[in-house]
């Protein structure tokens, strides 16, 4: 029951409801048909009814008797060839339910009417728009939808956005479903039912809003109360030192200068708690990462074609982009063409995509599911297709690094496609040997940790969907056959937290990626020796390359 998590899915699932329409309007056609064959014959006998005449009176008439010798006659094999001659109606009736046995189910709605508050909560979409069926991003991108939301839509979303806690959302969502009620010619709710939901969803709001502050690991509301009554006496009751530690801290949240990360300033990570981090996520998903970069660092990041790591990069350079120093984040532009994207997705279409889980980082070893990661995912192995092989080969020659022996110098490819607002939160690709996963296994220990991630964009997202760097402050979207590759682990082979990153939520298209992890066991004659244990590594981490010293 976790359909919206992969819009591939939902594709599929799109086409299924089509067929099933398509055998309703058959359905349809023929009932018609049907029920006028029925009513004509039906229309004669109400007739001689409505003459008010008894049996007798009826058939002492030879002309009521000629009529109804017709009737069970001629006028009944008409009925009955009708009925025969055009299908049987519980063939067709069959037929739809066999294809709605992979309809979704309430959990799944529930799952989709979160998301898009979630949505709409992460990129402040204004919610009037988003009725009205305007998925609106900025004034220039802006995505229609085929129909806007009734009044009971928005009721409905403005619930679940209440029941997570989503304060300040619930009651924009649920005012608006007061706005569409008084306009709808076809009331889907009327606003004397949608009125109490708002005064109660208000009340609550401006409630924690004073008791608990703005903030926190499961609520969330506006900066300010909605009444003014609340108003005042918010402001009576706060005292100054209170208010400034709290505006403080919003600012912290908020506004966080991002110096970790980016080798200019402090390298140690930011102590956030969990929901804090997940507001500077947001914050970058919704802005990018130019806001948060010191003008310092601007100069130091480049754009260059290398072609000295192999051979085949003379005829073919990679396209680098440097995002960090500190750690070390960059992409290579175009590293798969549009056929190779293809053949990954058609690969992992091929399996069954399964809901990622999280929690665990051995294949085959289920984590949790949870609305932390949403997308539906499956391995494509090593050895599965010659295009396949030839991206393991491309992939190892441009970092210098070892993918082979298969699933031990890298692991297969995890293919992964999101949903409606799906989205992986903060999060760490190293950890494997870390004993809060249960402790390392003899395999485990052997193959080492994650200590590179190269993922590639298997398609363009036409809004939201960045890959975020909480700590580094950096936002990389996503664009079809661009790679992105980071350093999860230091030299020491201890895991770099300023690699914390996740994937912000898919406003608008299907977004597939593809990881590979590369393991630290098989790099030894690799990875360059370190002059300090805790250093970084910086591209290309052959024996060549450059350590940052730090
Ligand atoms: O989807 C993204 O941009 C990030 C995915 C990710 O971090 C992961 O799969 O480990
Ligand atoms: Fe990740």
């Amino acid at each position: 029951s976790d359909m919206y998590s992969s819009v591939a899915e939902l594709e599929r699932l799109y086409l299924k409801e089509q067929q099933a329409g398509l055998k309703l309007e058959s359905l349809l056609d023929l009932i018609k048909k049907q029920t006028t064959a029925i009513d004509q014959y039906l229309s004669e006998l109400t007739e001689i009814r409505s003459a008010n005449l008894d049996s007798r009176g009826v058939i002492s008439n030879p002309i009521n008797a000629f009529h109804m010798m017709r009737r069970l006659t001629i006028g009944w094999r008409e009925v009955k060839t009708t009925l025969e001659t055009h299908g049987n109606v519980t063939d067709i009736v069959q037929d739809v339910f066999k294809i709605s046995k992979s309809f979704p189910n309430d959990e799944d709605l529930s799952g989709a009417a979160f998301s898009l508050a979630q949505l709409q909560g992460a990129y402040r979409l204004n919610v009037s728009q988003l009725a009205s069926g305007n998925v609106q991003l900025s004034d220039r991108i802006s995505f229609p939808s085929v129909r806007g939301l009734n009044a009971r839509d928005c009721l409905f979303i403005g619930k679940h956005a209440f029941n997570k806690g989503l304060y300040g959302q619930a009651v924009d969502w649920i005012s608006t479903a007061a706005e569409v009620a008084r306009s709808e010619n076809n009331r889907s709710a009327s606003v004397s039912e949608i009125k109490p939901f708002l005064s109660t969803a208000i009340r609550v709001h401006d409630d924690v809003l004073e008791k608990k502050g703005p903030i926190g690991a499961d609520w969330r509301t506006n900066p300010e109360p909605f009444e003014r009554r609340a108003k005042s006496l918010r402001r009576a009751r706060r005292s100054q030192e209170q208010q400034q530690q709290q505006t403080q801290r919003m600012r912290d949240i908020t506004y966080t200068p991002l110096g970790a990360g980016h080798g200019l300033a402090t390298n140690k990570s930011p102590e956030w708690s969990e929901w804090e981090e997940l507001e500077v996520f947001f914050r970058l998903c919704r802005e990018g990462e130019e806001k948060s970069r010191p003008t310092g660092l601007k100069g130091r990041l480049k754009c260059r074609q290398i072609s000295h790591t192999h051979p085949y990069f003379i005829l073919r350079p990679l396209k680098l982009e440097e995002h960090s120093l500190v750690p070390y984040i960059a992409v290579f532009h175009d590293f798969m063409s549009d056929a190779e994207t293809e053949i990954f997705k058609s690969l992992a279409m091929a399996e069954r995509l399964e809901r990622s889980a999280h929690g665990s980082k051995r294949p085959g070893q289920g984590g949790v599911t949870s609305d932390k990661r949403t997308s539906k995912q499956s391995w494509v192995e090593d050895g599965s297709h010659h295009v396949v092989d030839q991206i393991s080969k491309r992939i190892s020659d441009s970092v210098g690094l070892n993918s082979q022996p298969s699933n031990v110098g890298s692991e297969h490819y995890q293919v992964a496609n999101y949903g409606i607002g799906g989205r992986y939160t903060p999060h760490t690709d190293h950890g494997v040997l870390s004993k809060s996963m249960g402790g390392p296994s003899e395999f485990d220990l052997f193959r080492g940790d994650r200590i590179l991630t190269f993922m590639t964009y298997l398609d363009d997202v036409e809004a939201g969907g960045a890959t975020v760097f909480t700590h580094a402050g950096v936002v990389v979207r996503p664009k079809k056959g661009m790679a992105v590759f980071w350093w999860n682990l230091k030299s020491d082979s201890n895991g770099d937290t300023l690699t914390r990153h996740g994937g912000c939520p898919v406003l608008h298209g299907s977004k597939w990626i593809c990881n590979k992890w590369f393991h630290s066991g098989e790099q030894f004659l690799k990875r360059p020796c370190a002059k300090k244990p805790r250093s970084r590594i910086s591209y290309p981490g052959t024996t060549s390359s450059r350590l940052l010293n730090n």
